[in-house]
């Protein structure tokens, strides 16, 4: 997994120039693969010889060690220096130590230490995996065949259901973030990786309140689940979305196409796989997430069937009953993201209020604002695309653009929202849609046709990914904020999905420049 590739397809190694992620200081543009590291060589915390570098991702780089005690390979990851000044981030680095460091399931990478350095570096130990991640198998491979999806993708579901019954929920699941590996004679046997940017339930147990804090969208475009684009309350059913969208990309090679408010599968492009895996995946991909699975679990369930060819339960009422466990409510408020746990005890009180059935088929959480798990009110989502092509028995994808209705007004609050972080994670996305949102910079808006910062900026790091020429188009919404539903890349006529769409977007929305109220972006960039 590497923070090079937005869209999850890039090598697992290196450090393109379109890597905004990846490099340690991306003012000072990135980081050269032959730069040399001060951490090569060393021992840290006494034990673990720092040998290689593996790559780096969002808040930190990745290094193949040895534990000198055991003599045993491991895998450290070390947060990005830049971040070690900011206690949240360390925190949170931490934090993923922790939790995911608990989880402690067959397809969930294993942490085995985690802890700060002499001079405050944070980092954690991992069970040092041989093989590759998703992304780089499927940009060497192409289109994986779907029995192989399939097998991949019930695992992935698996260690998700696991997360999410210990109050996880990845929020960044991705090709990138699921590491292959041969096992038992399996060469597709795969640990998902990198908890960062999960979000605890029990983050309060820590008395972290600051993990709530962050008003940041997090995930990576195109595997973002659209109440999270919304602004909605959101819980664990945007790793099964995720999921949806890493196995659509596994079997085509594409992101399905996001179409807000839209529930229609027509457009995903998978003419050639089986029509129960075309089920699983529309039902995992449902724009509401109360039409989604409600668990992981019952996700891995379909697709085990499938394998076994007894069929899928594709009847949301013959789901099994939501997972007892703490299932996670992420819930966006005017101080940020909070969160709840959807306890037994939730349960038992709707039960004593008789509505325990009515629930138990749509939700597993109740977030106090906005339920996600009731179905969503139909939402006047100004969809400003062409027509739809006229439905066809295979019809090719098609690429929606989208203007995102900016969201209610957030609800009034004694507090004002807080500070954004100083450094906003790689994959963070200043969700300009969303409520919450901290109002836009009075900067002075651009002309329209001539937004040369972020021109420069998509140039510098998304110049390995503009192979071709490329027109990129946005919009603004009504206060001058970039509506990062709305980034299209064009080539010729064609709207790509992929990674020019992923590294644009994330360069544009991390931009936060102020933008013409209301107005269409249209920019062309020439290869190279
Ligand atoms: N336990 C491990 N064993 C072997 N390689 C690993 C391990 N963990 C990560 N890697 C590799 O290290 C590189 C960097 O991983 P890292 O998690 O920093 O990337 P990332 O997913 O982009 O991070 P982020 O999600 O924080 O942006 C990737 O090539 C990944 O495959």
């Amino acid at each position: 997994m590497t923070g090079d590739d937005v869209d999850g397809t890039g090598p697992t190694q290196a450090s393109p120039p379109g890597d905004a992620p990846t490099d340690l200081a991306s003012d000072a543009g990135p980081r050269r693969a032959d730069a040399p590291d001060s951490l090569l060589g060393g021992v840290l915390a006494g034990r673990y010889r720092i040998d290689r570098r593996l790559g780096s991702g969002g808040m930190g780089a990745v290094y193949a060690g040895t534990h000198l005690l055991l003599d045993r390979p491991i895998a450290v990851k070390i947060i990005k220096p830049r971040f070690g000044d900011d206690p949240g981030i360390a925190q949170r680095f931490i934090q993923e130590a922790r939790t995911a460091s608990g989880i402690a399931h067959a397809h969930v990478v294993e942490i085995t230490d985690f802890g700060e350095t002499e001079n405050g570096t944070a980092f954690f130990v991992m069970e040092r995996l041989e093989g590759e991640d998703l992304a780089a198998t499927v940009t060497r491979e192409g289109p994986l065949g779907w029995q192989r999806v399939v097998h991949i993708g019930e695992q992935i579901a698996r260690a998700l259901a696991a997360a999410h019954k210990h109050g996880v929920v990845h929020r960044d699941i991705k090709p990138a973030n699921c590491f292959r590996l041969t096992r038992d004679d399996d060469p597709d046997y795969i640990k998902v990786l990198d908890f960062g940017l999960a979000k605890v339930v029990g983050a309060s147990r820590h008395g972290d309140a600051s993990l709530t804090q962050t008003g940041a969208l997090l995930g990576t475009p195109g595997y973002i689940a659209p109440e999270l684009y919304r602004g909605l309350a959101a819980d664990h059913r945007v790793d099964i979305y995720a999921l949806g969208a890493l196995m659509h990309k596994l079997l085509t090679g594409e992101l399905p196409p996001m179409r807000l408010g839209l529930d229609g599968p027509s457009e995903l492009a998978l003419a050639a796989v089986p029509p129960g895996l075309q089920a699983i995946l529309r039902r995992a991909l449902a724009d509401d997430p109360a039409a989604r699975y409600p668990t992981a679990q019952a996700l891995a369930g379909d697709l085990r069937r499938l394998a076994a060819g007894t069929g899928v339960s594709l009847d949301p009422g013959s789901d099994p009953p939501a997972a007892s466990g703490p299932l996670l409510t992420v819930t966006r408020d005017a101080r940020g993201l909070s969160f709840t746990i959807g306890a037994p005890l939730l349960g038992a009180l709707v039960l004593g209020l008789g509505v325990f059935a009515y629930f138990s088929l749509r939700a597993v959480a109740l977030p106090p604002t906005e339920p996600v798990g009731a179905p969503l009110a139909p939402r006047p989502l100004e969809l400003q695309r062409p027509a739809l092509p006229p439905p066809a028995p295979v019809p090719p994808p098609v690429a929606v653009p989208l203007a995102l209705e900016p969201a209610a007004p957030p609800p009034a609050s004694p507090d004002p929202p807080p500070p954004a972080p100083s450094e906003p994670s790689p994959t963070a996305i200043d969700p300009s849609a969303a409520p919450p949102g901290p109002a836009p910079k009075a900067g002075k808006p651009l002309p329209p046709g001539s937004p040369a910062a972020v021109q420069k900026a998509i140039r510098r790091r998304c110049g390995e990914t503009f192979g071709y020429d490329v027109t990129l188009q946005w919009k603004a919404d009504a206060d001058g904020r970039l509506i990062p539903g709305s980034v299209k890349a064009l080539v010729g006529k064609r709207t790509l999905l992929n990674d020019a769409e992923t590294c644009a977007v994330r360069q544009l929305t991390r931009s936060e420049l102020a933008w013409t109220p209301g107005e269409t972006y249209t920019h062309k960039f020439k290869a190279g």
